[in-house]
């Protein structure tokens, strides 16, 4: 059974056709790239497949189940990363993840939470204002929530690598090859060469005028 599929999704913004009658599936394990240029609707397509946006027509399915009605089930079993990072910058990162983890009903423990930001290279910056930090250590720690909710099996990212530093993408790359071994599923844009080890299947949206 597929994890997420998008069945003859269009949509359309300001009166421009961005894409018509897409169908996808991501089956366990998969990675599938979406790529295309600034402007085709990658961003618009990822808000589609999480259930922010409403599509022109078409739906979406988690495990052949509707988002729109079994939301919570997709919620759960979900991590996605958009363009904002959801942080308050005023806390500091052991903060938002302490409130993201319970947000997500992930019962854990703070030096747990401290010892995932150590990994991704945040030693030291775990109690100060997420302001204080550089743009790639914000990313960072948005980023840990991919450390954090063992229970997601769809990961839905869209530009995850922007801002991060060479270490950071191999951090990352490194997770998404985990993530796919113990059979969870990935669906990611990037305007960068994803050289992963593991197979991507891609698909490539054009920009329409
Ligand atoms: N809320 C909106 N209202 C009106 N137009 C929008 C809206 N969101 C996106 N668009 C338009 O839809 C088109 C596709 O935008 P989208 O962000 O999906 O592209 P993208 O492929 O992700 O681009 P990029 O590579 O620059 O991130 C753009 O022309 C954009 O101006």
């Amino acid at each position: 059974m597929s994890l997420l599929s998008g069945h003859h999704l269009s949509c359309s913004k300001r009166d421009r056709l961005l894409f018509d009658d897409i169908s996808l599936a991501v089956e366990p394990s998969d990675v599938l790239y979406i790529r295309g240029p600034n402007g085709a609707g990658k961003t618009s397509l990822i808000r589609i497949l999480v259930g922010l946006s409403t599509p022109d027509t078409g739906s979406v399915t988690y495990r052949d189940n509707c988002i729109r009605s079994h939301y919570d089930v997709f919620h759960h079993h979900l991590v996605y990363f958009g363009h904002k990072l959801g942080l308050n910058t005023h806390f500091s990162p052991l903060e938002n993840l302490r409130h993201w983890c319970k947000q997500h009903q992930i019962s854990v423990r703070d030096d747990h939470i401290v010892s995932v930001l150590d990994e991704l290279g945040l030693v030291g910056l775990e109690t100060l204002p997420v302001s204080s930090l550089s743009a790639g250590q914000q990313r960072r720690v948005a980023l840990a929530r991919l450390w954090l909710k063992n229970h997601a099996d769809m990961w839905v990212l869209d530009e995850p690598f922007t801002a991060l530093d060479v270490q950071g993408i191999a951090l990352l790359k490194a997770r998404l090859v985990e993530h796919t071994a113990k059979g969870g599923g990935v669906i990611m844009t990037s305007h960068q060469d994803l050289a992963l080890s593991i197979p991507v299947r891609e698909l490539a949206l054009e920009y329409r005028i």
